[in-house]
């Protein structure tokens, strides 16, 4: 059931969802909802399970217990960061998606490498491009299999402010494209800027969650304001 306060007009909604590895609970969501009309970041601590619950939303890693419910027919991609390139060209590394689906066309594998700006870079050797220019390829690729939702596990890792800006552009073009984006990131000055809403997990659970206003003007539990105020020491 979604909170009253909080009308979404696609969500997803988690009830009783446990992760476990090895008898280790990983995440532990007795109830969450989503929203995924509008970018919502997931924040927290390293191994905090951030990026299990990215791939829990894809339906790479299977829930132990608990179910998923999408208000809508979920057609996801997602981006994992440190994704390794093949040796051979930038054209060649986002034409990949034709491994996963054989309809698209050379024309939109051209129009993805101009909209992500690799255009000049289309016949270089994508292993020895930059890492900003390594995530465009990602990103490339992942568009071009015609998501409904994006899910990015930290997308300006290890990227200078220049090329986060690039990437961040992106992001609001997918989203101005009606491809809804959920995405992971350690950098609050970021959250802020590209996110409308905001998950905070914490050993495995969603501690906080609402719009990225509040949470960071008056976060309401101990775990977040600490967070907060250590993040903020090395941001
Ligand atoms: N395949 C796996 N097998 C065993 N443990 C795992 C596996 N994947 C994740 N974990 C553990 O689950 C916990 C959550 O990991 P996860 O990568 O989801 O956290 P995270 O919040 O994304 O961390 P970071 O910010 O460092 O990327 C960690 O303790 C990690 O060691």
């Amino acid at each position: 059931m979604v909170n009253a306060n909080e009308q979404f007009t696609r969500f997803i909604e988690l009830k009783d969802i446990t992760v476990k590895s090895n008898d280790r609970t990983i995440l532990n969501i007795p109830h969450a909802i989503i929203p995924t009309d509008r970018i919502t970041a997931c924040i927290g601590p390293n191994g905090a399970g951030k990026t299990t619950f990215l791939k829990l939303l894809d339906g790479l890693v299977k829930p132990d217990t608990g179910s998923i419910h999408y208000s809508f027919l979920p057609k996801t991609a997602l981006v994992l960061h440190h994704t390794p390139m093949i040796k051979a060209s930038t054209r060649t590394n986002i034409s990949m998606a034709t491994d996963a689906d054989p309809s698209i066309t050379s024309s939109q594998i051209d129009q993805a490498i101009h909209q992500v700006g690799l255009s000049a870079l289309a016949s270089s050797p994508a292993h020895k491009l930059s890492a900003g220019e390594r995530q465009k390829i990602c990103l490339a690729r992942a568009f071009l299999l015609k998501p409904n939702l994006m899910l990015l596990d930290e997308p300006t890792a290890n990227l200078d402010p220049q090329a986060t800006e690039q990437v961040e552009q992106l992001v609001r073009d997918f989203k101005n494209s009606n491809v809804d984006v959920v995405f992971s990131s350690h950098l609050l000055a970021q959250v802020q800027r590209l996110a409308q809403y905001v998950l905070f997990i914490d050993q495995g659970e969603v501690k906080e969650k609402g719009p990225v206003g509040p949470f960071f003007s008056n976060p309401q539990t101990s775990a977040a304001k600490r967070y907060l105020a250590q993040e903020l020491l090395i941001d």
